[in-house]
């Protein structure tokens, strides 16, 4: 089977990925993630995606094909990326708090060479609990915040947060692998299982 390149730094992606049995790689992309205000969500995630993507298949002269995703979260049309400071986090959980958001992971697929490619998202709905500030405080001390999306990880200490989802729930752990499957294999003729 041809081998697969997943061209991220996230360890999440690496798990979700790294269950089935196939050649993976791990190929660290460096791209500067810019948003800029007005940015179509949907849009953000998919060029981010390509972005990081197209910069691991640029170095795979040896072939493969190469995946790479981007999970953002949306609110009220704003994205909310990781928090950069204390006061980010907090600000971000307190808008979050007690209502609807989505999550959206653009994902790109990429064969190196013949630069075949598709790129697409897959959103999801969570609802997060009433908050209260001393729950936000408390949250961030984990320390669980930094590295993700929206400020929360749904799988780790940030699942007591959550109270409902619509969609799914590896999309928000950063790669929809239900959707990914099926497109490794109708276009790529990669089977998962
Ligand atoms: C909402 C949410 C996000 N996240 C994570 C998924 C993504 O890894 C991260 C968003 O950052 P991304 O920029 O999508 O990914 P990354 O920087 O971790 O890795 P790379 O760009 O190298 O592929 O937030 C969770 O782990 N759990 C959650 O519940």
């Amino acid at each position: 089977m041809e081998k697969i390149i997943l061209a991220s730094n996230s360890p999440r992606r690496k798990e979700i990925l790294g269950k089935f049995n196939i050649h993976l790689r791990i190929e660290k992309s460096s791209v500067d993630e810019k948003v800029n205000e007005g940015d179509i969500p949907e849009q953000v995630a998919m060029a981010l995606a390509f972005q990081k993507t197209l910069d691991v298949a640029e170095r795979c002269d040896d072939g493969g094909i190469v995946i790479g995703a981007d999970t953002i979260v949306v609110k009220d049309h704003h994205i909310l990326g990781k928090p950069a400071n204390y006061d980010e986090a907090f600000n971000t959980l307190k808008k979050l708090s007690g209502t609807y958001h989505h999550v959206i992971t653009g994902v790109a697929i990429i064969k190196a060479n013949t630069y075949k490619k598709v790129v697409f998202y897959e959103k999801t709905k969570v609802k997060i609990k009433d908050l209260s500030d001393d729950d936000i405080c408390n949250y961030i001390n984990t320390n669980e915040v930094w590295d993700k999306a929206g400020s929360y990880g749904i799988q780790g200490i940030g699942s007591a947060l959550v109270e409902s989802i619509e969609g799914d729930y590896f999309n928000v752990v950063g790669l929809p692998i239900a959707r990914l499957s099926s497109i490794l294999r109708k276009d790529f003729n990669i089977k998962l299982i």
